[in-house]
C-alpha cells in the first residue's frame, strides 16, 4: 500500500496523526514546512496527503501546495486540515481539488473515515483510466491490411519519442483512436489526454477553454490545457480552428506557457501535441484560412490514417469487432456475417468510414432479423444511388409521395446520416452540409430528429413521439 504525507507546522500534531495511522497499518513521512512538503512529493508521490491550511515558516501555503499537487500529480488525493472557523477556506480548497477536509480538533474515527474513502476513490480512479486504456490498447485498434499494417507501423515508430504527429485522414476512418493509441504506448500512458474539438469551441470561449480562468469567486478553474499537463492533448481537426484561435494556439507552442483569464501568473505546461485534420492544409493555407507558421509546427511527423475503402479486406474482422461490441455493451444479439453480406460491404461505398460501418452494424443488430446470420437482404438497399449521369435514381417509395413529404423524407434520412457520420457534433454537420448552426437545429426540429448518448456514443435518431404528434 503506498504511503500518507502528513504536512503540519505543529510537531504534536503530524505525529499524532502520524502514530494513529501506523496503529491502523499505514506507512507515513511527515513534513513541517511546504520546503519538505515539496520535496518529499518530488522524491516519490505519496498515496495520499493530509495537508494543513496554514504553515507558518514557509514559502508555500497549503491552498498553494494544492495548486501545484493538483496540476503536477493529479492522482494524488488531498485531505485538508484546517483550524475552527475555517470552514470558507476549507471549502475553497475543495473547489482546487480537495478531496475532503477535516476541521481541528478532530477525533480519530472522523479521520480515519475520510481517508479511507479518499483512498478508495483514489484507487477507483486509477483503476478506471487504468481499464480506458486497456480497451483502447488491446480491443480498439482492429485491422490486419496491408494500409492498417503500415500505419500502425508508423504510430509505433513515434511513441516513444515526443515530436508532434498530425494524423491525416478523411472523417470517421480512426484518427482520434490512432492518436490514443499513441498515448497509450507511449510513459505519457499514464498521464492524461485530452481531446480539443476545434470546430466545436465557440470563439468567444476559446481562452476560456483552453487556458482557464481564474477569480476570487470561484478559484482556480484549469483549462483543456492544463488538465492535460504530463500526457497528451489532440487537437482534433485543426483546419476548422477559428483564425484567432490559430494565433493563440501559436504563441502556446512557441513561448510553451499561457496565462489563465484573469489571471497573472505564468502557466507552464508539458504536453505533447497530436493533431488531426481530413483537409488539405495546403489549400487551406493558401486560401488564408490556416496559419502556414501554425502548421510547420503541428506538421512534425505526418502519419496518413487510411480510408475504409483502401483497407476494405478490415471490412469483415471490423464489422465483426462491432457487432461484439454491440452485444457486451447492448445486449444485442451475436450473430454471424452471411458471405453475401460481407461481399456487399466490401463493395458498397464508405464516405464516413469506420464509424459508417459501426453505425450501420448496430442499426442491422437493432432493426435487422434477431437471429441467424446478417444476410445481405438487411443492409440498407442504396436507394438513393447516383446513377451514370449523377442524377439521383428515384426508389418505389419515395416517387409515390407528395413531393413535400418526399422532401422531407429525404432531408431526415440525409440529416441522420451526416449527423452520425460526426459522430452526433452538430457544428461540423451543419458546416458540412452548409448550413448555419442554429438553421440546422430548427431543422432537425422539424423534422423530428433529435441526438442523445448512447454507450458513449452521441448518435442521432427520430424522436418517434415528436413526429407522431406532428401528423
Ligand atoms: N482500427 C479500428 N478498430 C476499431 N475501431 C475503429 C478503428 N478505427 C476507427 N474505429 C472506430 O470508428 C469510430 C471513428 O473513429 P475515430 O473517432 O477515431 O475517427 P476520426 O477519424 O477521428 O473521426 P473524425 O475525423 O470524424 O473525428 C470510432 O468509434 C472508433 O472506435
Amino acid at each position: 500500500m503506498s504511503d500518507i504525507l502528513i504536512v503540519d507546522d505543529e510537531r504534536d500534531i503530524r505525529e499524532l496523526v502520524s502514530d494513529i495511522l501506523e496503529d491502523e497499518g499505514f506507512s507515513t513521512r511527515l513534513a513541517g514546512n511546504s520546503d519538505e512538503c515539496m520535496s518529499e512529493i518530488n522524491a516519490e508521490p505519496p498515496g495520499l496527503l493530509i495537508l494543513d491550511i496554514w504553515l507558518k515558516d514557509s514559502r508555500m501555503d497549503g491552498i498553494d501546495i494544492l495548486k501545484a499537487v493538483k496540476r503536477d500529480n493529479p492522482d494524488v488525493p488531498v485531505v485538508i486540515i484546517s483550524g475552527h472557523g475555517n470552514i470558507e477556506i476549507a471549502v475553497a480548497a475543495i473547489k482546487q481539488g480537495a478531496y475532503d477536509f477535516i476541521e481541528k480538533p478532530f477525533n480519530i474515527d472522523q479521520l480515519m473515515v475520510v481517508i479511507r474513502r479518499a483512498m478508495e476513490a483514489s484507487r477507483l480512479r486509477r483503476e478506471n483510466s487504468a481499464l480506458k486504456r486497456r480497451e483502447v490498447t488491446s480491443s480498439d485498434m482492429i485491422g490486419s491490411s496491408a494500409a492498417f499494417r503500415t500505419m500502425v507501423g508508423q504510430l509505433d515508430k513515434v511513441t516513444k519519442s515526443n515530436g508532434r504527429v498530425m494524423l491525416k485522414g478523411p472523417a470517421g476512418s480512426g484518427k482520434e483512436i490512432a492518436a490514443r493509441y499513441i498515448h497509450a504506448h507511449s510513459n505519457r500512458a499514464n498521464a492524461p489526454f485530452v481531446t480539443v474539438n476545434c470546430a466545436g469551441i465557440e470563439p468567444e470561449r476559446v481562452e476560456e477553454v483552453l487556458f482557464g480562468r481564474e477569480s476570487t469567486e470561484r478559484g482556480v478553474e484549469s483549462g483543456l490545457l492544463e488538465q492535460a499537463h504530463g500526457g497528451v492533448v489532440y487537437f482534433d481537426e485543426v483546419a476548422d480552428m477559428p483564425l484567432g484561435t490559430q494565433s493563440k494556439i501559436l504563441r502556446v507552442l512557441v513561448d510553451q506557457q499561457f496565462q489563465r483569464v484573469g489571471g497573472s501568473d505564468k502557466v507552464r505546461v508539458d504536453l505533447r501535441v497530436i493533431s488531426s485534420t481530413n483537409k488539405d492544409l495546403d489549400s487551406e493555407i493558401r486560401a488564408e484560412r490556416f496559419r502556414e507558421e501554425l502548421y510547420h509546427r503541428l506538421n512534425v511527423v505526418p502519419i496518413a490514417v487510411p480510408s475504409l475503402e483502401e483497407r476494405r479486406e478490415d471490412i469483415p474482422v471490423l464489422a465483426d469487432h462491432f457487432i461484439e461490441v454491440c452485444n457486451s455493451t447492448q445486449g444485442l444479439p451475436q450473430r454471424d456475417l452471411s458471405d453475401e453480406a460481407v461481399a456487399l460491404m466490401q463493395t458498397m461505398q464508405w464516405p464516413g468510414n469506420v464509424r459508417q460501418l459501426k453505425n450501420l452494424v448496430e442499426r442491422v443488430l437493432i432493426l435487422g432479423d434477431s437471429s441467424g446470420p446478417i444476410e445481405a437482404r438487411e443492409l440498407p438497399s442504396e436507394e438513393e444511388k447516383q446513377s451514370d449521369d449523377g442524377r439521383v435514381v428515384l426508389s418505389g417509395a419515395l416517387a409515390t409521395l407528395p413531393l413535400r413529404e418526399a422532401r422531407e423524407a429525404f432531408e431526415r434520412e440525409y440529416l441522420l446520416t451526416q449527423i452520425n457520420r460526426f459522430g452526433g457534433n452538430i457544428s461540423r454537420t451543419a458546416s458540412f452540409v452548409g448550413m448555419e448552426r442554429s438553421a440546422l437545429h430548427r431543422k432537425l426540429k422539424s423534422l423530428g430528429v433529435v441526438t442523445s448518448t448512447k454507450a458513449g456514443a452521441r448518435v442521432a435518431h427520430v424522436d418517434d413521439e415528436a413526429t407522431e404528434a406532428a401528423e
